[in-house]
Protein backbone atom coordinates (compact mmCIF):
# COMPACT_ATOMS: atom_id res chain seq x y z
CA UNK A 1 0.00 0.00 0.00
CA UNK A 2 1.17 3.52 -0.90
CA UNK A 3 2.71 5.35 2.34
CA UNK A 4 -0.14 7.85 2.80
CA UNK A 5 1.37 9.31 6.18
CA UNK A 6 4.78 9.84 4.50
CA UNK A 7 2.79 11.20 1.48
CA UNK A 8 1.15 13.94 3.63
CA UNK A 9 4.56 14.86 5.29
CA UNK A 10 6.12 15.12 2.02
CA UNK A 11 3.11 17.29 0.41
CA UNK A 12 3.08 19.75 3.30
CA UNK A 13 6.85 20.32 2.76
CA UNK A 14 6.33 21.10 -1.08
CA UNK A 15 3.65 23.86 -0.22
CA UNK A 16 6.31 25.22 2.44
CA UNK A 17 9.28 25.16 -0.16
CA UNK A 18 6.82 27.00 -2.98
CA UNK A 19 6.53 29.53 -0.22
CA UNK A 20 2.79 28.81 0.56
CA UNK A 21 0.86 28.42 3.89
CA UNK A 22 0.00 24.72 4.56
CA UNK A 23 -2.12 25.81 7.76
CA UNK A 24 -4.44 27.93 5.33
CA UNK A 25 -7.83 27.00 5.27
CA UNK A 26 -8.05 25.86 1.29
CA UNK A 27 -4.60 24.45 1.68
CA UNK A 28 -4.75 22.16 5.34
CA UNK A 29 -6.41 19.33 3.92
CA UNK A 30 -4.51 19.13 0.98
CA UNK A 31 -1.90 16.59 1.61
CA UNK A 32 -4.40 14.18 2.66
CA UNK A 33 -6.17 14.75 -0.20
CA UNK A 34 -3.02 14.25 -2.42
CA UNK A 35 -2.29 11.17 -0.41
CA UNK A 36 -5.16 9.98 -1.15
CA UNK A 37 -5.36 10.89 -4.64
CA UNK A 38 -1.18 9.06 -4.58
CA UNK A 39 -2.74 5.94 -3.92
CA UNK A 40 -5.42 5.92 -6.34
CA UNK A 41 -2.77 7.14 -9.13
CA UNK A 42 0.27 4.88 -8.13
CA UNK A 43 -2.14 1.93 -7.20
CA UNK A 44 -0.80 -0.61 -9.95
CA UNK A 45 2.81 -0.59 -8.09
CA UNK A 46 0.89 -2.54 -5.50
CA UNK A 47 -0.73 -5.04 -8.24
CA UNK A 48 0.64 -7.96 -10.16
CA UNK A 49 -1.29 -7.37 -13.88
CA UNK A 50 -0.53 -10.70 -14.72
CA UNK A 51 -2.99 -11.91 -12.61
CA UNK A 52 -5.86 -10.60 -14.90
CA UNK A 53 -4.94 -13.51 -17.21
CA UNK A 54 -4.78 -16.13 -15.34
CA UNK A 55 -8.42 -17.32 -16.04
CA UNK A 56 -8.84 -18.33 -19.94
CA UNK A 57 -11.91 -19.29 -22.28
CA UNK A 58 -11.64 -22.62 -23.93
CA UNK A 59 -13.18 -20.80 -27.12
CA UNK A 60 -11.63 -22.16 -30.64
CA UNK A 61 -11.06 -18.69 -32.09
CA UNK A 62 -7.87 -18.21 -33.60
CA UNK A 63 -8.43 -15.08 -35.60
CA UNK A 64 -7.59 -11.13 -34.40
CA UNK A 65 -9.29 -9.78 -31.16
CA UNK A 66 -8.80 -6.11 -30.85
CA UNK A 67 -9.90 -4.07 -28.48
CA UNK A 68 -9.30 -0.49 -29.34
CA UNK A 69 -9.81 3.07 -27.53
CA UNK A 70 -8.77 2.23 -24.20
CA UNK A 71 -8.73 5.46 -22.20
CA UNK A 72 -5.13 5.41 -20.22
CA UNK A 73 -3.81 7.87 -17.81
CA UNK A 74 -0.44 8.04 -16.45
CA UNK A 75 1.88 10.11 -14.72
CA UNK A 76 5.29 10.30 -16.47
CA UNK A 77 8.18 9.39 -14.41
CA UNK A 78 10.17 12.44 -15.21
CA UNK A 79 8.16 15.00 -13.72
CA UNK A 80 5.19 13.42 -12.42
CA UNK A 81 2.69 15.09 -14.25
CA UNK A 82 -0.34 13.09 -16.67
CA UNK A 83 0.33 11.91 -19.64
CA UNK A 84 -2.91 10.33 -20.88
CA UNK A 85 -5.09 8.92 -24.40
CA UNK A 86 -5.90 5.80 -25.47
CA UNK A 87 -4.62 1.74 -25.86
CA UNK A 88 -5.64 -0.15 -28.74
CA UNK A 89 -4.10 -4.11 -27.51
CA UNK A 90 -5.11 -6.76 -30.44
CA UNK A 91 -4.23 -10.13 -30.17
CA UNK A 92 -4.40 -13.53 -31.97
CA UNK A 93 -5.45 -16.47 -29.60
CA UNK A 94 -4.51 -19.93 -29.57
CA UNK A 95 -7.43 -22.46 -29.21
CA UNK A 96 -8.56 -22.37 -25.80
CA UNK A 97 -6.37 -19.55 -24.41
CA UNK A 98 -9.01 -16.13 -24.90
CA UNK A 99 -9.53 -13.81 -22.40
CA UNK A 100 -12.18 -11.61 -21.06
CA UNK A 101 -12.18 -8.29 -23.00
CA UNK A 102 -12.19 -6.66 -19.68
CA UNK A 103 -9.07 -8.43 -18.79
CA UNK A 104 -6.80 -6.53 -21.49
CA UNK A 105 -7.99 -3.29 -19.93
CA UNK A 106 -7.43 -4.40 -16.80
CA UNK A 107 -3.46 -5.34 -17.90
CA UNK A 108 -3.38 -1.48 -19.40
CA UNK A 109 -4.83 0.02 -16.24
CA UNK A 110 -2.14 -2.11 -13.90
CA UNK A 111 0.89 -0.89 -15.70
CA UNK A 112 -0.55 2.68 -16.66
CA UNK A 113 -1.02 3.50 -12.86
CA UNK A 114 2.32 3.72 -11.75
CA UNK A 115 5.26 6.35 -12.61
CA UNK A 116 5.68 5.48 -16.46
CA UNK A 117 7.74 5.79 -19.62
CA UNK A 118 5.15 5.40 -22.23
CA UNK A 119 7.78 2.96 -24.06
CA UNK A 120 7.44 0.85 -21.25
CA UNK A 121 4.13 0.86 -20.54
CA UNK A 122 3.75 -0.10 -24.47
CA UNK A 123 5.91 -2.94 -24.06
CA UNK A 124 5.18 -4.24 -20.71
CA UNK A 125 1.07 -4.72 -21.69
CA UNK A 126 2.51 -6.51 -24.91
CA UNK A 127 5.21 -8.61 -23.20
CA UNK A 128 2.72 -9.92 -20.85
CA UNK A 129 0.24 -10.90 -22.88
CA UNK A 130 2.51 -12.79 -24.66
CA UNK A 131 3.68 -14.40 -21.46
CA UNK A 132 0.38 -15.42 -20.13
CA UNK A 133 -1.26 -16.51 -23.31
CA UNK A 134 0.89 -17.24 -24.96
CA UNK A 135 -1.01 -16.11 -28.72
CA UNK A 136 0.17 -16.47 -31.91
CA UNK A 137 0.96 -12.36 -31.80
CA UNK A 138 0.20 -9.01 -30.17
CA UNK A 139 0.14 -5.57 -31.00
CA UNK A 140 -0.20 -2.70 -28.62
CA UNK A 141 -0.68 0.80 -29.92
CA UNK A 142 -1.14 3.82 -27.16
CA UNK A 143 -1.53 7.57 -28.18
CA UNK A 144 -0.60 9.80 -25.25
CA UNK A 145 -0.55 13.57 -24.95
CA UNK A 146 2.36 14.41 -22.04
CA UNK A 147 1.21 17.14 -19.79
CA UNK A 148 4.69 17.83 -19.34
CA UNK A 149 5.26 18.97 -22.84
CA UNK A 150 2.26 21.18 -23.02
CA UNK A 151 2.34 22.97 -19.66
CA UNK A 152 5.79 23.36 -19.01
CA UNK A 153 9.58 22.59 -21.28
CA UNK A 154 8.68 22.99 -24.27
CA UNK A 155 4.97 23.98 -24.51
CA UNK A 156 3.69 21.75 -27.64
CA UNK A 157 0.12 21.21 -26.31
CA UNK A 158 -1.89 19.21 -28.57
CA UNK A 159 1.68 16.78 -29.87
CA UNK A 160 0.95 13.63 -29.56
CA UNK A 161 3.02 10.59 -28.99
CA UNK A 162 2.35 6.91 -30.56
CA UNK A 163 4.37 4.04 -29.36
CA UNK A 164 3.85 0.28 -30.70
CA UNK A 165 5.08 -3.07 -29.29
CA UNK A 166 4.59 -5.62 -32.01
CA UNK A 167 5.27 -9.55 -31.01
CA UNK A 168 4.78 -12.69 -32.73
CA UNK A 169 2.79 -13.04 -36.26
CA UNK A 170 2.23 -9.20 -36.02
CA UNK A 171 5.81 -8.63 -36.35
CA UNK A 172 6.10 -11.85 -38.54
CA UNK A 173 3.31 -11.02 -40.78
CA UNK A 174 3.40 -7.72 -42.15
CA UNK A 175 -0.43 -8.63 -43.79
CA UNK A 176 -1.74 -9.62 -40.60
CA UNK A 177 0.27 -5.95 -39.11
CA UNK A 178 -1.37 -4.06 -41.86
CA UNK A 179 -4.53 -5.49 -40.72
CA UNK A 180 -4.16 -4.02 -37.09
CA UNK A 181 -3.05 -0.88 -37.80
CA UNK A 182 -5.84 -0.37 -40.14
CA UNK A 183 -8.52 -1.75 -37.37
CA UNK A 184 -6.87 0.64 -35.06
CA UNK A 185 -7.20 3.38 -37.48
CA UNK A 186 -3.19 4.41 -37.97
N1 LIG B 1 10.97 8.65 -24.12
C1 LIG B 1 10.10 9.25 -23.29
N2 LIG B 1 10.39 10.47 -22.84
C2 LIG B 1 9.51 11.06 -22.02
C3 LIG B 1 8.31 10.46 -21.61
N3 LIG B 1 7.66 11.31 -20.80
C4 LIG B 1 8.43 12.41 -20.71
N4 LIG B 1 9.55 12.27 -21.45
C5 LIG B 1 10.69 13.16 -21.71
O1 LIG B 1 11.66 13.00 -20.72
C6 LIG B 1 12.63 14.01 -20.97
C7 LIG B 1 13.29 14.43 -19.67
O2 LIG B 1 14.29 15.29 -20.08
P1 LIG B 1 15.26 16.11 -19.11
O3 LIG B 1 16.17 16.94 -19.96
O4 LIG B 1 15.88 15.17 -18.10
O5 LIG B 1 14.22 17.01 -18.29
P2 LIG B 1 13.76 18.51 -18.58
O6 LIG B 1 14.89 19.44 -18.45
O7 LIG B 1 12.58 18.77 -17.69
O8 LIG B 1 13.31 18.40 -20.11
P3 LIG B 1 12.32 19.32 -20.97
O9 LIG B 1 10.97 18.67 -20.89
O10 LIG B 1 12.86 19.28 -22.36
O11 LIG B 1 12.31 20.69 -20.36
C8 LIG B 1 11.89 15.12 -21.69
O12 LIG B 1 12.41 15.17 -23.00
C9 LIG B 1 10.43 14.62 -21.72
O13 LIG B 1 9.73 15.04 -22.87
C10 LIG B 1 8.03 9.14 -22.11
O14 LIG B 1 7.01 8.51 -21.80
N5 LIG B 1 8.95 8.60 -22.94
ZN1 LIG C 1 7.62 14.28 -18.20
Amino acid sequence: MVDREKVEVAVKMILEAIGEDPEREGLRETPARVARMYSEIFCGLWEDPQTHLSKMFSEEHEEMVLVKDIPIYSMCEHHLLPFYGKAHVAYIPRKGNVTGLSKLARVVEGFAKRPQLQERLTSQIADTIMKKLNPHGVIVVIEAEHMCMTLRGVKKPGSKTITSAVRGQFQRSEATRAEAFSLIGK
